[in-house]
């Protein structure tokens, strides 16, 4: 699937200290390491109602991770999936008397304008389940060869599910209790009370074809896969996947067994990144799939999550069409930590708007206070598990002074503007 043209990121002379992020698995925030390409997969949307601030603000975090990690000198091998098949958006065509296909390329193509305007670096790779097909079925038959996947005990609908069980430690990445997972599994997409399955938490890797439903023919060539393969592992069987495993599939075919970073919003912590990362390594063997599964916090409106299932949105687009700029809607989202739970309210872009002219302000002037102690800053406080609001505040201290015609210096104007763009992707 085509991806979105990127904006140029200025360099900056010098380097800042190593990006240290916060880790689900862990729990802790510790350095990221990763070797001269960095490698980064963030879940992409489901493509409808595209792009809140919701989704806005979660990849706008892991901008800034690629921003940090190519201010360190390191290339980026960023990936992507988009959602193009799964049941909300078949729910969603079928609310709407909508063909899936049809509203699936459109919103995506409103979430590529979306990210070009608000200045998201496009990831390398930005692909389609329906487009990577293929390599799913080949990753369902190859668990299902290798014993890590079953089917359920239905003549009807002999679905295949994931064992949870094959790598020991399902729950690593959550840190969530069976209770906790059961829930989490039932609220978003799961079937723990499906009779046959031999976890209720066994995500779904294979969904067998349903009356009405688009189906894909599920042969896979699983080649020699050097396991006795169980009869039939080859061909699954027209159907569709589960939502979990697009993502193992894309990833590693893309970014190999291990990646530096697996990002998302804090809703896909369970079962969407546990299921992905258990899938991937039951595959593969490597432990841990992702060194950091990274999380961000939910965007609120009026105290309730902006959800789809809410349709309490605020949109990017309509934000835009009515003439505000998407620079103040990034400044607005980044005023806040990553991992908040925050609300967006009108006040947030109020603030942001004047926070951007008097940035601008600042930097179109003559001289200004030197503008070296500025980076230095603003890599400080981004290396810091992105702390935003310190990052603001130093170039918000920054702009006042040289508002007051206190510097003197001709190159700083330039410094400053090229760094809020490297670094927090704001176009002044
Ligand atoms: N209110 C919200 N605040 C912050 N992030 C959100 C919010 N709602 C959704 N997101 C994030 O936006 C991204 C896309 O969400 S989504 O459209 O529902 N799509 C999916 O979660 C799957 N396609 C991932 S493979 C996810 O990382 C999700 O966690
Ligand atoms: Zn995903």
């Amino acid at each position: 699937m085509q991806t979105w043209a990127s904006v140029d990121v200025p360099r900056l002379a010098g380097g800042g200290p190593p990006l240290r992020l916060h880790d689900t698995a862990t729990g802790r925030v510790r350095p990221t390491a990763p070797g001269a390409t960095a490698l980064m997969y963030v879940c992409g949307i489901t493509p409808y109602d595209a792009t809140h601030l919701g989704h806005a603000a979660t990849y706008l975090a892991f901008d800034l991770v690629n921003r940090v990690w190519r201010d360190l000198g390191h290339d980026v091998h960023y990936v992507q999936n988009v959602t193009d098949i799964d049941d909300p958006l078949l729910e969603r065509a079928a609310r709407d008397q909508d063909d899936w296909v049809v509203l699936g390329m459109r919103e995506t193509a409103l979430f590529r304008e979306d990210m070009e305007a608000l200045r998201v670096i496009a990831p390398r790779h930005y692909i389609g389940a329906v487009e990577a097909m293929d390599e799913i079925t080949e990753l369902v038959a190859k668990l299902l060869a290798a014993g890590a996947a079953y089917r359920v005990e239905d003549p009807e609908f002999p679905d295949v599910y994931f064992d949870s069980s094959v790598t020991g430690r399902f729950g690593y990445e959550s840190n969530y209790d069976e209770a906790t997972m059961r829930r989490l599994s039932a609220e978003r997409g799961g079937d723990p009370d499906r009779p046959g399955k031999r976890h209720p938490v066994d995500p779904l890797l294979w969904r067998m074809a349903r009356e009405g439903e688009p189906s894909w023919n599920g042969s896979a060539d699983i080649g020699d896969t050097g396991v006795a393969t169980a009869a039939g592992a080859g061909d699954l069987g027209a159907g569709r996947p589960g939502w979990h495993v697009e993502c193992a599939a894309i990833a590693l075919n893309r970014l190999g067994p291990q990646i530096d970073l697996n990002g998302g919003g804090s809703d896909l912590i369970f079962p969407h990144h546990e299921s992905g990362a258990a899938h991937a390594e039951a595959f593969t063997g490597v432990h841990p799939f992702a060194r950091h599964y990274t999380h961000a916090g939910m965007i609120g409106l009026d105290g309730e999550k902006m959800s789809k299932s809410r349709g309490n949105l605020v949109f990017v687009s309509k934000l835009r069409a009515s003439g505000v700029d998407p620079s103040a809607v990034r400044l607005a989202l980044l005023a806040g930590h990553y991992r908040t739970d925050r609300p967006w309210t009108d006040a947030l872009l109020t603030e942001a708007q004047g926070r951007l002219a008097r940035w601008r302000e600042a930097t179109a002037l003559q001289t200004a206070p030197d503008a070296a102690d500025l980076v230095a800053r603003l890599r400080t406080h981004l290396a810091d598990d992105l702390d935003t609001p310190a990052a603001l505040a130093a170039v918000d201290a920054w702009a006042g002074e040289a508002l007051e015609r206190r510097g003197r210096d001709a190159q700083a104007p330039a410094l400053a503007r090229d760094a809020v763009d490297a670094l927090l992707g704001v176009a002044l």
